[in-house]
C-alpha cells in the first residue's frame, strides 16, 4: 500500500528561522491523524505543504503517490479537501452557504456561473445535510456562527470527493456544545468506510474525536513523537511537547490534561 502522504526529511527555512526540521512522516490510506503542538510549533506549515500550497526548503514530499515538484499541482488539488481558517477567509462575505460548497467543485470560491450542474448541487445538498447544515443553504457565509461555518467548510472540503482531507483546527472558537457536536460528527465520519484519509490539527486534547488512529506531536518544528494514538499520546510525550508538567486523563476514547 503506497502512502497517501509521505514526507522525507522535510525542512522549511524562512530567513534564520526553521519552521520545520527534518520531518519524516508517512500517512497511509485508512489512517486518521491528529497533529498537535503548541503555538508556533509548525503545524500550519506542515498542513500547507500537505495541501501542496507550499514547497519544503529541503527534503521530498509525495502526495497521493505524486512527488511535489514533478507533477502539475493543479491536477492534484481536487483530490485534497481542506478546511481551514485561511480558506474561510477566501470565501466572499455575501456568498451563500450552498454556493460556497458547490463552487469547490470548480476549485474556486465565488459563484461564477448562473447554473451549476444539477449533479453538483445535489451532492452539495447531501453533504450539507450530512453535516447538519441543511437549514443554512441560503444564508450568507458571513452571517453564520463559528460552528455553522465549520460544518459548511467541511462539506465544502468534501465536495470534490477527495482522497485526503486536511482539517486545520476545526473546533477553534466553538462553545462547549458546538465543540461536542462537531467532535461527535468527526468521530462518526472517521469511522465511516467511505471517509478519505484524514489529518486534523488541534491544540486541545478534548478535540480529538474517537476513531482517530494516529498522532504527530510537534514542538519548534521538530517531531517529538509520532505513531498510533494510544501508544504515542502519553503524559511524558505531551509534557515534552508543551514543556509543562501535565496530568493526562482518558475517558473512553476522549482525552483531557491539566497542569500538575
Ligand atoms: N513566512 C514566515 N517567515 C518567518 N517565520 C514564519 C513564517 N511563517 C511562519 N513563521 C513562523 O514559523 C513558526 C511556525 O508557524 P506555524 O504557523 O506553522 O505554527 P503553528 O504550529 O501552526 O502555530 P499556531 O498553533 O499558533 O497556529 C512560527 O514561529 C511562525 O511565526
Amino acid at each position: 500500500m503506497s502512502a497517501v502522504l509521505q514526507f522525507s526529511d522535510v525542512s522549511v527555512t524562512r530567513g534564520r528561522q526553521q519552521l520545520l526540521r527534518n520531518v519524516s512522516w508517512s500517512v497511509n490510506e485508512d489512517e486518521r491523524w491528529i497533529v498537535m503542538g503548541p503555538n508556533g510549533a509548525g503545524k500550519s506549515t506542515l498542513m500547507r505543504i500537505a495541501s501542496t500550497k507550499m514547497f519544503p526548503t529541503t527534503g521530498t514530499v509525495t502526495v497521493l503517490g505524486e512527488r511535489m515538484g514533478a507533477v502539475n499541482l493543479a491536477e492534484l488539488r481536487p483530490s485534497i479537501g481542506v478546511a481551514s481558517a485561511a480558506l474561510a477567509r477566501e470565501i466572499r462575505e455575501d456568498e451563500k452557504a450552498l454556493d460556497a460548497v458547490v463552487s469547490a467543485a470548480y476549485g474556486m470560491s465565488g459563484r461564477w456561473r448562473e447554473l451549476y450542474d444539477r449533479e453538483d448541487e445535489r451532492r452539495a445538498l447531501r453533504l450539507l445535510a450530512e453535516w447538519g447544515a441543511s437549514t443554512l443553504l441560503s444564508r450568507s457565509f458571513v452571517t453564520l456562527s463559528e460552528g455553522e461555518r465549520q460544518r459548511v467548510l467541511i462539506a465544502r472540503a468534501l465536495m470534490t470527493d477527495p482522497e485526503l482531507m486536511l482539517l486545520d483546527e476545526p473546533a477553534a472558537g466553538l462553545d462547549l456544545a458546538g465543540r461536542e457536536e462537531l467532535v461527535a460528527r468527526l468521530a462518526d465520519f472517521a469511522a465511516s468506510e467511505v471517509a478519505p484519509t484524514m489529518v486534523m490539527v488541534t491544540h486541545h486534547l478534548e478535540e480529538i474525536p474517537a476513531h482517530f488512529t494516529h498522532v504527530m506531536l510537534l514542538r519548534a518544528g521538530q517531531v517529538v513523537a509520532q505513531g498510533p494514538l494510544e501508544q504515542t499520546l502519553t503524559q511524558s510525550n505531551l509534557e515534552t511537547t508543551f514543556n509543562l508538567p501535565l496530568e493526562l486523563h482518558r475517558t473512553g476514547a476522549r482525552y483531557t490534561a491539566f497542569a500538575r
